[in-house]
């Protein structure tokens, strides 16, 4: 559809008609198995948030998903570590599809799921709740960065987890929309490592909101919102790292201060790994060493690993099973450090 673009929509030279949610959900339903997942996920999650659960929440997962067969290798693989060690540890599998960028890059699955800048999202939308659906029949709660605030609408039934990334946590919209997310949503600090846009997005998406968004029929709707009990911060280090028992401390002095319960997830990479994806199990094992000493603050461990380890630019011979956003562990590396955890 070409605009009549003389005075409105001068910067817009083509507008696509997108799938509604209803559309999309009748494609991928979400089955009786998959609903089970995603409700057991959440529920877990929020007691772990809670205290009530003592396990510690990973999450372990790809940068960001650009090949489905990958995903769900590796997802078969981390479905065998969630049985296996969930008498210490709840997984989750990362299953990233919208990368915010710090500048220009590709912007991830549902953006652009051909890889080459046709950006056709409907495809990609299908693509990703195809995805999701996989991996919740197979029995593995999913999390995920929730970046538009549209995409919940075609994808949030099938996920446990959320988070808002450090570049958009001050965002007044990401706010409101994590207030009316089912699921538990984690801010990101900054990218400088302040924690106050973390702090401040806590208290905002704690309570209700009315703004604009859409139905699952695809129409322009007004959501209320209740707000979201289950937000909580994530700390993924930004000039410094900040996964150090100062740190954390400093991070529990402001959330009390804030009157908000002490409730972290660590970020083994990003500013934590200072970029250096071989960081990141001497982050976790830190992480995990602190909450063996008694720190009941720290509730999670996130972690970006793939099949591969490493990163790769996007080209027409990619290596299978690795990143072509950040670096990630490999697989073994992966296994060795959650059985060590
Ligand atoms: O985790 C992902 C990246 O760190 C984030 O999307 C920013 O990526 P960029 O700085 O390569 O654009
Ligand atoms: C983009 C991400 O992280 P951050 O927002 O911390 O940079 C991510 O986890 O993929």
């Amino acid at each position: 559809m070409t605009p009549n673009n003389t005075i409105h929509n001068k910067n817009i030279h083509r507008l696509d008609l997108l799938t509604t949610p209803e559309a999309l959900k009748i494609k991928v339903p979400l089955t009786e198995k998959s609903a089970k997942t995603v409700i057991q996920g959440r529920n877990t999650i929020q007691r772990i948030l809670d205290g009530k659960d003592e396990r510690t929440l990973i999450i372990a997962g790809p940068c960001s998903i650009h090949d489905i067969d990958s995903a769900k290798e590796y997802a078969h693989r981390l479905k065998k570590l969630h049985d296996e060690l969930s008498d210490k540890l709840f997984i989750v599998m990362r299953a990233y599809f919208e990368k915010p960028r710090t500048s220009v890059g590709w912007k991830g699955l549902i953006n652009d799921p051909n890889l080459d800048g046709s950006n056709d999202m409907n495809l990609g939308l299908y693509k990703a709740r195809e995805l999701l659906a996989w991996i919740a029949e197979l029995g593995l709660p999913t999390a995920t960065e929730a970046l538009d605030p549209v995409t919940p609408q075609y994808i949030a039934d099938l996920i446990s987890w959320s988070a808002v990334g450090a570049r958009t946590t001050e965002s007044h919209t990401h706010r409101e929309m994590a207030s009316g997310l089912s699921m538990p949503v984690g801010f990101k600090n900054s990218t400088d490592g302040s924690l106050s846009a973390a702090v401040n997005a806590i208290i905002s998406a704690q309570s209700p909101h009315t703004f604009i968004g859409i139905d699952n029929g695809g129409n322009t709707a007004l959501l209320h919102t209740t707000g979201n009990p289950y937000s909580h911060i994530i700390l993924r280090g930004g000039k410094k790292p900040n996964y150090d028992s100062a740190s954390v401390e400093a991070c529990i002095k402001q959330l009390k201060q804030a009157n908000l319960p002490p409730r972290i997830i660590i970020d083994a990479s990003h500013g934590n790994s200072s970029k250096d994806f071989k960081k990141q199990p001497m982050v976790a094992k830190s992480v995990m060493e602190q909450i063996s000493n008694g720190n009941q603050a720290i509730k999670g461990i996130m972690l970006e690993g793939h099949l591969v380890e490493g990163n790769q630019s996007l080209s027409e011979n990619l290596t299978y099973g690795q990143s072509i956003t950040d670096s990630c562990i490999g697989w073994q590396e992966t296994e060795c450090l959650l059985r060590s955890l």
